[in-house]
């Protein structure tokens, strides 16, 4: 099959499952504001609320001189259940800072805890979905097989697993595609299946590093509504990487922007008091656009 044709494809079956995805959410944000509240409540008991004190992280420099300091002294508190966006320019450390919080990147100096645990290694309670789908999904295993992955690894039952794997796909919008191989589907749908992974193991934190970056503006602004309906259905903690403005406003209830590296830090936080799902026609929208621009424009 011709190249062209094999993206028309991909395209049909994106646009048909975002159709049945947008149709489904429909149907649930009726029924399920009562039980999102209740499951953010939840969480917030839980106790996974992330603190951040003088956090510091210096890489060795290449060439053998000074160390290079990526981060200096960040503060940060992030709530159980809170959508929180680090928003920064490139090159600033907004990844380093979310591989400190998955803990696969090590600290220099200073506090980062989950709960009253110290973070010193990547644990089940949190979960990080990539820009690049394609280097987190296994080729040779299908839709399917790839969001049981985990639970087979736990040795959750079979029965258990097609229930959890049912749900996540549904939720996702990937229902009628769960024999698929990642080869057959979009890039737009792959980020779904990764994203239906990572809910599958449950982790009370997503961490998400620029997801949507390298989708098309359409299939971009159709996951950004499908991550936010997500989140208000299970309550999750989500730390949400970005550079993009109007993406930060469209998803977070916090915004923290991050300072031009070297030695970055957070230097403003700003509260997202707008209803969901954002407009971006409202002027209250605009008018923190303009004030959060005036970051970069400095
Ligand atoms: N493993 C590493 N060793 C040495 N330097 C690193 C390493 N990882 C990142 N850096 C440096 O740390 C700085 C911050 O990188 P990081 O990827 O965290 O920034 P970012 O804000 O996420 O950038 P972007 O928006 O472009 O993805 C960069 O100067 C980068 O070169």
């Amino acid at each position: 099959m011709g190249t062209a044709m094999r993206k028309a494809q991909g395209q049909a079956a994106e646009e048909a499952a975002e159709r049945r995805a947008a149709k489904a959410a429909a149907m649930r944000t009726a029924r399920t504001s009562e039980p999102a509240a209740a499951q953010q409540r939840q969480a917030a008991e839980a106790g996974h609320e992330i603190d951040i004190q003088q956090l510091s992280k210096s890489y060795p420099h290449a060439g053998g001189g000074e160390p290079q300091e990526i981060l200096r002294e960040v503060d940060l508190t992030v709530r159980s259940g809170e959508f929180f966006i680090l928003l920064g320019p490139s090159g600033c450390g907004k990844s380093t800072l979310l591989g400190l919080i998955a803990g696969f990147v090590a600290k220099t100096s200073g506090r980062l805890r989950v709960g009253e645990r110290e973070v010193e290694r990547p644990g089940p309670d949190r979960a990080v979905v990539f820009q690049q789908a394609d280097s987190s999904l296994f080729p040779w295993l299908t839709v399917r097989e790839n969001v049981e992955f985990g639970l087979r690894m736990k040795k959750t039952k079979a029965p258990e697993r097609r229930a959890i794997s049912d749900r996540y796909i549904g939720l996702v919008g990937l229902t009628g595609h769960e024999d698929k191989f990642p080869r057959e589907l979009s890039g737009g749908m792959k980020q779904r299946v990764q994203l239906a992974r990572v809910l599958a193991n449950d982790p009370a934190i997503l961490l998400m590093d620029e997801p949507f970056g390298a989708l098309d503006a359409m299939t971009r602004r159709t996951m950004q509504r499908e991550l936010v309906r997500i989140w208000r259905d299970t309550g999750k903690t989500v730390i949400f990487v970005t550079h993009d403005i109007q993406e930060a406003l469209l998803l977070g209830g916090r915004i923290g922007i991050m300072s031009p590296g070297p030695s970055s830090r957070i230097s403003d936080i700003y509260d997202v008091a707008l209803a969901y799902p954002r407009d971006i026609a409202d002027p209250a929208f605009h008018e923190l656009h303009a004030r959060i621009q005036g970051h970069f424009d400095e």
